[in-house]
């Protein structure tokens, strides 16, 4: 996507503490639509919760939250869905004794009257599938227990997209997948991204962060260390921000968490 997409989301100055520990400092972190944002950092350096507040799970304590431009106030997950804003989880909260379509609807499930509206619900997750080119399930009406790692993934993406989300949130989605299946998850992480939706992708692997995304957003110890367009930096640049929250070669204009 273009250099210049203004983005949907913009966090300003967002700080989170639990109790006396505060994670988040001052973070401020722009998406885009039609681009894949790769969030990285190490092993608590507050990835999960910056999405949270994103996502509504968490309260920011200070800071704005913008929406096209607007700001908005997100109180819970009900309220970030309403603005279009889902998160897929690594542990993925599917079903394993539902089938596809009823995990794709589950707690939102069409109604005819009183009784469940399973044509219309087959039908738009069958839309939802082809149109994201997914060929990897066979049958909508399949059980999840029965789906491998990477088609289960398939499933929980396609559930967030179901909803005509704007902004897509994927918290490690190939942590547990072989190469073929990351592979493919990651053709589906792009095609979001050419659909026009705004995707994050929370990875510890680089070579996945530079297979599919456009920027990358560096966290260190709840700090933004930067925010950069992957074409401009190199791995170990990155590796280094996320090791040291600065990398010597990128210069000021990024070690301040400005997003280029
Ligand atoms: N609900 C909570 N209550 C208290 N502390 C929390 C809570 N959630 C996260 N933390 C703390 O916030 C810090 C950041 O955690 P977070 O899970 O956001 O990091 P992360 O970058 O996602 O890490 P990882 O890559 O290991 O998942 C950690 O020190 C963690 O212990």
């Amino acid at each position: 996507m273009t250099a210049t997409a203004t983005p949907i989301v913009q966090l300003r100055g967002i700080d989170k503490s639990f109790g006396p520990v505060q994670v988040l400092h001052d973070v401020s972190f722009d998406i885009r639509p039609g681009e894949v944002t790769a969030l990285v950092g190490d092993n608590g350096a507050g990835k999960s919760t910056l999405v949270k507040c994103i996502g509504g799970i968490h309260p920011i304590d200070g800071g704005a939250y913008l929406f096209e431009d607007e700001q908005v106030h997100v109180h819970s997950p009900r309220d970030a869905a309403a603005l279009g804003v889902e998160i897929v989880y690594q542990d993925l909260a599917l079903c394993d004794n539902l089938d596809i379509v009823q995990n794709m609807f589950l707690g939102r499930e069409k109604r005819r009257g009183l009784v469940l509206d399973d044509a219309t619900m087959e039908e738009m997750a069958a839309k939802t599938l082809d149109g994201l080119s997914v060929r990897t399930v066979t049958s909508i009406r399949q059980q999840v227990a029965s789906l491998s790692g990477g088609q289960r993934q398939t499933v929980a993406i396609a559930k967030a997209v179901l909803w005509n989300s704007k902004v897509v949130i994927l918290d490690e989605p190939t942590a547990a997948l072989g190469v073929a299946q990351t592979a493919q998850v990651l053709e589906l992480v792009r095609r979001l991204a050419d659909n026009g939706i705004a995707v994050v992708l929370i990875s510890h692997n680089m070579n996945d962060v530079f297979a599919v995304s456009d920027r990358i957003a560096a966290l260190y110890l709840g700090r933004m260390a930067a925010q950069v367009k992957a074409s401009d930096v190199t791995y170990s640049q990155v590796v280094e921000l996320i090791t040291s929250g600065r990398s010597g070669d990128l210069g000021l204009a990024t070690a301040n968490g400005v997003t280029l």
